[in-house]
């Protein structure tokens, strides 16, 4: 397997990995594991809430900046592709996905039309889905406090989504995918720490 295809630098999104002795600078209440690659997958994997599928409702705001409740980040995820689509297609497509069994149907229904209807798709998708992703993340592992824990109780590891097909979000079948979802959640869980140590810090002033 060619590990080293997990670590492959990206210039636009390059991960931080905390050595365990900067973890233990930043954060000594995170015990982190010794330097491995944490693989995830599905939803009944041990890491499996890191999944887009993990049935973790998320609140965004929406275009008017009312907030959204979906019922799993690849909810929202899908949805976007659509959004902002003059066509009243478009809608129909978001409003059948938002109110989606699951996260499977979700996705097959956002992929399905992407494929067969690409014209419902927004132009600019390519290049804001990373920061779609990023900030529905974002939501996902703040107001969970107990995936917070478990994505900070990650530090040190590489994060890789065992995706075998998707070779944009996942790390493909031998390293050969970017990960950019393990990637983000990597960045994630820098700025968690960054920010927890930014907390500890202040509290020491006021002491
Ligand atoms: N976890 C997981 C998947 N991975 C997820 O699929 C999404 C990519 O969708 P798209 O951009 O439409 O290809 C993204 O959220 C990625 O994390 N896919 C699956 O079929 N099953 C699964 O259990």
């Amino acid at each position: 397997m060619l590990i080293s295809g997990f670590l492959q630098p990206i210039p636009d999104l390059t991960p931080t990995i905390p050595s365990e002795d900067e973890t233990f600078a930043i954060d000594p209440t995170v015990a982190p594991f010794e330097t491995s690659i944490i693989f995830f997958y599905k939803t009944w994997d041990l890491y499996g809430a890191f999944s887009n599928f993990s049935p973790h409702p998320i609140q965004m705001p929406d275009e008017d900046g009312n907030y959204v409740t979906w019922f799993s980040v690849e909810h929202y995820y899908q949805a976007n592709k659509f959004i902002g689509v003059s066509n009243p297609l478009a809608q129909d497509c978001i409003d059948k996905i938002k109110s989606a069994k699951s996260p499977e149907e979700a996705a097959r229904m956002g992929r399905l039309t992407q494929r067969r209807q690409p014209h419902l798709v927004r132009s600019d998708w390519e290049s804001v889905k990373i920061d779609v992703m990023y900030r529905a993340l974002k939501c996902k592992f703040s107001i969970y406090p107990h995936l917070n824990s478990m994505l900070l109780s990650t530090a040190g590891s590489v994060l890789v989504e065992a995706s075998p097909h998707d070779l944009f979000w996942g790390g493909g079948r031998d390293g050969e995918g970017l990960n950019y979802l393990g990637r983000l959640l990597m960045k994630l869980r820098s700025e968690f720490l960054g920010e927890s140590s930014a907390a500890s810090e202040n509290t020491c002033i006021a002491l």
